[in-house]
């Protein structure tokens, strides 16, 4: 008997684990919400810190600008009077900020740089807005360099040219700057040197043009020369073009007449520097119109402007990108410069300066180039701009349901139980050496070590008559308990303890995931927090007898998914023929839901458009893959990680590819009345659509093979069992049998990774679900849900109506697309308008019934009809 004693003291041994059901080591686990650490990170903090700075900034400066017409008077007081006696006396000075504004400037003045103080003004306004903002509005380093160039330059100027005088222009750092260097070069020296100084920090700086003209002068000469100078036709024939080129749209951004030099190094370095925040601004403003953001896109995009505007500046944009290439090459080619002398003369310098940009200006194109370009640092892209603002919900919305409390199991039941296992193993003559148990939410484990000789297969063949003689309801055996060679009898707890969610989402596991999509599923039997990637599943069958906590279940994933991801990262398509179970996440429509164009409900109730909806999501994972693919990447991890490195160019298509999850509520409804319509996109989307960050998580309530066919169960490794009624449906969802042993609410069953995990699903009741849905949903979103392409059934008759009286509403912004671009492709039209292929293909017929396009070539582009906007505005006009 001693041999078989229960090991009480087991769940104190496993306290370091954090297995053990005593409370207070539970609660050490689950409440390390409030962090300090957090406290300070918090966007307030910097807000208020960001406030602190511009007011000290504005301190300064109307304490420094009164000190200018103030400082004779104040400053014999400050010398008069001690510290002392300035801060706590009650001395009269004339600055407008009173005692400490005098105080302050005359140290800044006097002991310190001068009139170069004003840029400690600019520095905490610097650092204020950066803090407000809440990013990187200014570069703080590059900045802090110019400041400190400043102080020493200015100081130094400031006593040199005026310092003889009595204010401080200089203060005591550039008097004794000025000392030192006169005393070292001279006067004159120092003058000199001033100049240098200056002059190379203004040209550094402004990179100005005063070159140009120069440079101007001699190419005019060249250019009507260079015809008749070069003596070989090759030559001549390309010095035409040059000149030409050279007239052309650059000349006039120079203002001169010449017109060698490019102007490509300014827009590079323009590019990668300070201008970078307002594009970004920009772009957000071009969310609606184009569906990609454009993270190099120029500061130009006038929202207002007529769309047959916006194409042509795209279009500008477009040649300016690929155009330098040619042009710079052109230029700087030796191909026309080697020969006789007169391009010798001045172009060799421009060589030098002007080959980078070719080569960047090549990005897109050259892809090998770029790991070994020098790249210059540029600010990555931050999807997450367009609602910058948007803070993640809190967990004070959700409940902790008492979970803390409750998991003490009672002794005397571990004890009662521990007995009735061995006495009815023993009434089949299987004797154990060791038995120990642990306590789980909502069953305990107990462990059993046969004694020397017993076989295994032995106790698993008795798995029914045991579970029968112990007669308690939900008893599970696993024998053996994989990799342990131990047997273990799952014994539902009297008490069961309800898993909250908001002690997994608290827990430091979920905090620091660095998953893709984690979901917080519900904690083992030792109390571990289940918590995997959705992105690596890559999809989840849940299935489950109605009442066993499905919905909860759904909740529960989502819930997790909407406390770590951004809108612009995640983006839900809610399936629910039931109507009611997701209809709460209407809330976060402009947030986080997807819809197809035109449509008034984000959230799929109708069987028809569920049809519709799972085949724009095919056309959105076939896009997906096209951008995969011509980006050179393989899943949307490097896609978007190429496309914030600003490596893709978003007026070729590209854009930041959020997540979607594709949630159905309930999957036998829909194949019941749709089978094959909604099972074939399913299976499409489930075997395929992973690399493009699309998943899927599919509940049914009946796990039946007519409804979990092979074709699904092959392609959802990842499969979740709640409760279910038999044995065979059980079978039906996990390939094995226990489901139907389990015992509600929210005991579930995870085969995952080939292995069998139980569960107690974390629960989120359906008020904690509204108050976060609430919390996003009050926030500013999108003007409106994520768009899917348009999907146009083939079966329904309008879709080929190619009469032009009922030609599609975006009829002429598809002829401008086309126009502008001169080019006659459907994939165009697809990419540029996100239209499914059907309405892309149609609208291509109704242009070409319009003769703007010519006749389908096959795989080929259509030829263009209509050359110029003018023409096409006519021909629109015509059509009215
Ligand atoms: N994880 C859980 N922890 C505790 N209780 C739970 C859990 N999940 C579900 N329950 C309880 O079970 C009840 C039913 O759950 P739920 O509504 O999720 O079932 P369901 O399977 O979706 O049912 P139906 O298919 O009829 O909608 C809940 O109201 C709740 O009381």
């Amino acid at each position: 008997m001693s041999r078989n004693k229960l090991k009480t003291e087991k769940p104190e041994s496993k306290k370091p684990k954090g297995p053990s059901p005593n409370p207070d080591v539970l609660k050490q686990d689950k409440e390390p919400e409030v962090k300090v650490k957090e406290l300070v990170k918090d966007e307030r903090t910097h807000k208020v810190m960001g406030v602190f700075f511009l007011l000290l900034s504005v301190y300064c400066f109307i304490a420094f600008t009164s000190y200018l017409f103030t400082w004779e008077d104040d400053q014999d007081k400050i010398f008069h009077y001690s510290t002392r006696e300035l801060f706590f006396g009650d001395v009269k000075v004339d600055n407008l900020l009173g005692r400490l504004g005098a105080y302050v400037s005359h140290n800044f003045f006097f002991y310190g740089v001068g009139i170069a103080a004003y840029l400690f003004c600019y520095f905490f306004f610097i650092i204020g807005i950066n803090f407000i903002v809440g990013r990187r509005v200014f570069r703080v380093w590059r900045n802090v360099k110019y400041i400190l160039f400043g102080l020493l330059f200015i100081s130094m100027a400031m006593a040199f040219a005026v310092g003889g005088g009595d204010f401080p222009w200089g203060g005591a750092l550039g008097d004794a700057l000025n000392k030192w260097t006169t005393g070292f070069v001279g006067k004159t020296g120092t003058a000199l040197l001033l100049l240098v100084v200056g002059f190379s920090w203004l040209i550094w700086k402004f990179n100005f043009d005063f070159k140009w003209p120069e440079k101007k002068i001699k190419p005019p000469k060249p250019v009507p020369a260079a015809a008749p100078a070069a003596p070989v036709a090759q030559a001549t024939a390309a010095a035409a073009p040059v000149a030409a080129i050279k007239d052309d749209p650059r000349k006039n951004g120079l203002k001169g007449d010449g017109g060698v030099m490019v102007i490509p190094p300014h827009e590079e370095e323009e590019i990668d520097e300070e201008d970078l925040p307002p594009m970004q601004l920009v772009e957000r403003e071009d969310i609606t119109v184009i569906p990609s953001h454009a993270p190099y896109m120029p500061p130009v995009m006038p929202d207002a402007a007529a769309p047959a505007e916006i194409e042509e500046d795209i279009m500008e944009e477009e040649e300016e990108e690929e155009d330098p290439g040619p042009l710079l090459y052109i230029e700087e080619t030796p191909e026309q410069l080697p020969t006789p002398g007169n391009k010798k003369k001045n172009e060799p310098q421009e060589v030098a300066f002007e080959i980078k940009p070719t080569f960047q200006d090549e990005e897109d194109e050259i892809e090998e180039i770029q790991p070994s370009r020098p790249v210059e640092p540029v600010d990555p892209y931050d999807p997450s701009l367009d609602l910058r603002d948007y803070k993640f919900p809190t967990l004070d919305l959700l409940e902790n349901h008492n979970a803390d409390k409750v998991i003490v199991q009672d002794t005397s039941e571990l004890e009662k139980n521990k007995n009735q296992i061995i006495d009815t193993l023993k009434n089949y003559d299987i004797s154990i050496q060791k038995i120990s148990a642990t306590v789980g939410p909502t069953v305990t484990l107990y462990e059993i070590v046969p004694a020397a000789g017993v076989r295994i297969s032995r106790i698993k063949n008795l798995e029914d008559d045991i579970a029968l003689s112990l007669s308690a309801l939900g008893i599970r055996i696993i024998a053996p308990i994989p990799g342990k060679g131990t047997i273990g009898i799952e014994v539902p707890n009297v008490k069961k303890t309800i898993v909250s969610l908001k002690n997994m989402l608290a827990s430091e596991k979920f905090q620091s995931s660095t998953m893709d999509l984690p979901i917080a599923i519900g904690k083992k039997i030792d109390n571990e927090n289940f918590i995997a990637d959705l992105a690596k599943m890559p999809h989840l069958l849940m299935a489950g007898a109605t009442g066993q906590g499905k919905s909860v279940g759904i909740n529960t994933l989502l819930v997790s998914l909407l406390y770590k991801k951004h809108p612009s990262q995640l983006k839900f398509v809610l399936v629910d023929p039931k109507k009611v179970e997701l209809s709460l996440y209407k809330l976060i429509e402009k947030h986080f839901l997807a819809k197809l164009p035109g449509e008034d409900d984000a959230i799929i109730t109708d069987t028809k458009k569920v049809i519709h909806t799972l085949n724009a999501l095919c056309i959105e994972m076939d896009l997906r893959y096209d951008l995969l693919k011509e980006a050179g990447t393989r899943n949307i991890r490097e896609y978007n990680g190429k496309f914030t490195q600003r490596r893709l160019n978003p007026l070729k298509g590209h854009r930041y590819l959020p997540f979607i999850v594709l949630v159905v509520d309930e999957f036998a409804d829909l194949i019941m009345t749709a089978g094959k319509e909604v099972e074939m996109p399913i299976a499409r989307l489930a075997q395929l659509a992973r690399a493009v960050g699309i998943h899927l998580i599919i509940a049914t309530q009946r796990p039946s093979v007519n409804i979990i066919t092979g074709t699904i169960k092959a392609n959802f490794p990842a499969r979740v069992a709640f409760k279910v009624s038999s044995k065979i449906d059980s079978r039906t969802i996990l390939d094995i049998g226990g489901a139907e042993q389990l015992i509600g609410q929210g005991d579930m069953l995870v085969s995952f990774n080939g292995e069998l995990v139980r569960l107690q699903c974390a629960f989120v009741d359906t008020p904690e679900v509204e108050s976060v849905a609430e919390f996003i949903g009050n926030q500013k979103g999108y003007p409106d849900a994520f768009l899917l392409p348009e999907y146009v059934d083939d079966k329904d008759p309008d879709g080929k109506e190619l009469s032009i009286a009922d030609r599609d509403p975006l009829f002429e912004e598809a002829a401008q697309v086309i126009v502008t671009t001169q080019q006659g492709s459907t994939s165009l039209l697809q990419r540029r308008m996100k239209l499914g292929y059907n309405r892309a293909g149609r609208l291509m017929d109704q242009l070409e019934a319009a003769n703007i396009v010519g006749p389908n070539m096959g795989s080929k582009a259509r030829e263009v009809l209509v050359r110029t906007e003018s023409e096409l505005q006519e021909i629109l006009n015509n059509l009215l």
